[in-house]
């Protein structure tokens, strides 16, 4: 008969382990003598220690082999909010985080520690310390954080004590670092297309920004903690840099660290919205004669122009959490990693 090996406790899994974050947290894994087996639909580097399976995490039977002997799973896979696919939000966010969870169990996994977002509670209107315990929106800014909200709460109603299989969901916001594919880019060919002139409002609006490190750090307190006498099973946690920074400051932080103009001239911020909405509109109406992606899209006015900060009281009383790397450290160090996006004028 065959004897099946007890998954070790320092052998775990990354979904979407070839991402910005994942690639950040596997790394992390491998300096704390964890062995780590990845699972994406697709393979962006190779490093010592661990083991790549390339699929489709909707797809069960991929997912298996990459879960073998393995007692943790992180799930931070999801397809980019940029892509603005609701069917791909809808089958990759849903749809593939109940085959997660279906495969999980299959494998016997222990813990599973699922990337959440802060945003799943924020409607477009201000946020000012808030905790876990708002209620999710309503009317969330767009269809990939409908579908964050709906897989968080696919996530942590799993979490089965008596069966043996915990859940716990971390909650970050604006992830920032070295080698993310979307903010200092983003921000950077705005800059580049002269677009980067105005601050919408009065600039004052304070904003959550978390160094990648943080998120990492958080994650990995998560899934240490995470145990059946524990209180953080089936729970959401909040990880952010704790350090509230106007959106504004930061934004021009990044852009004179890498050589370009901060914004100057103030836009009222319902004239901003206004357009963005009459322009996403177009921008549908004329999808089939001319496609086009409009950079300020509702979602990133609303995310530019309101207070939206959150408490990380309840990840430090319950995770031990405190951010290691400040704000101030954060900038630097992803300015310093960009060389070919510096201004060259
Ligand atoms: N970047 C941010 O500011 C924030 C990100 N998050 C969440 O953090 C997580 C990681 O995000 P990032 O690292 O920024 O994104 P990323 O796009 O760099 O990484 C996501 C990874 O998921 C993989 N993936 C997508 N669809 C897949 C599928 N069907 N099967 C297997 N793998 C698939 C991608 O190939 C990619 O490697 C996501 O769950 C995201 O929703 C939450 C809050 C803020
Ligand atoms: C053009 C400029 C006004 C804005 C450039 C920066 C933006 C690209 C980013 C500022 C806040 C970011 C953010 C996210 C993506 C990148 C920004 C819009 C998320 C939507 C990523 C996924 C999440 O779960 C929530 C994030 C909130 C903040």
């Amino acid at each position: 008969m065959a004897t099946r090996v007890r998954p070790s406790s320092k052998r775990c899994a990354v979904i979407g382990g070839s991402g910005f974050l994942g690639r950040h947290l596997v790394e992390k894994l491998l300096d704390r003598g964890y062995s780590v087996s990845v699972f994406d639909i697709r393979q962006s580097y190779e490093l010592p220690g661990v083991t790549f399976h390339q699929g489709d995490l909707c797809d069960k039977q991929a997912l298996l082999p990459a879960l073998k002997d393995v007692s943790l799973v992180f799930h931070c896979a999801s397809p980019s909010p940029a892509s603005d696919d609701r069917d791909l939000f809808e089958r990759v966010n849903i749809q593939g985080t109940q085959t997660v969870i279906q495969a999980c169990k299959e494998a016997g996994i222990q813990k599973l520690v699922l990337t959440s977002s802060a945003s799943v509670v924020f409607e477009g209107t201000d946020i000012k310390n808030g905790r876990e315990d708002l209620p999710y929106a309503k009317k969330p800014i767009d269809y990939y954080t409908k579908t964050k909200i709906e897989q968080e709460k696919l996530v942590l109603k799993a979490c089965d004590k008596q069966k043996g299989f915990l859940t716990v969901a971390i909650r970050p916001h604006g992830i920032f670092g070295p080698r993310d594919p979307q903010l200092v880019p983003i921000l950077v060919d705005t800059a580049r297309r002269g677009k980067m002139k105005f601050i919408i409002g009065d600039g004052t609006n304070l904003v959550d920004f978390t160094f990648v490190e943080n998120v990492v750090h958080g994650h990995i307190l998560a899934a240490e903690r995470l145990r059946p006498d524990s209180p953080i099973c089936g729970k959401p946690y909040h990880i952010t840099n704790d350090e509230p920074v106007r959106f504004w400051d930061f934004m021009s932080q990044v852009l004179v660290g890498l050589g370009y103009a901060p914004p100057r001239y103030h836009l009222p911020y319902a004239l901003v919205y206004g357009l963005a909405l009459l322009l996403w509109l177009l921008s549908i109406i004329l999808r089939p004669l001319k496609s086009f992606k409009p950079t300020f899209t509702p979602m990133r006015v609303a995310l530019a122009g309101t207070h939206h900060y959150y408490s990380c009281e309840r990840a430090k009383e319950d995770l031990g959490y405190t951010p290691v790397v400040s704000l101030k450290e954060g900038i630097a160090r992803t300015v310093q990693s960009y060389p070919h996006l510096r201004c060259e004028a």
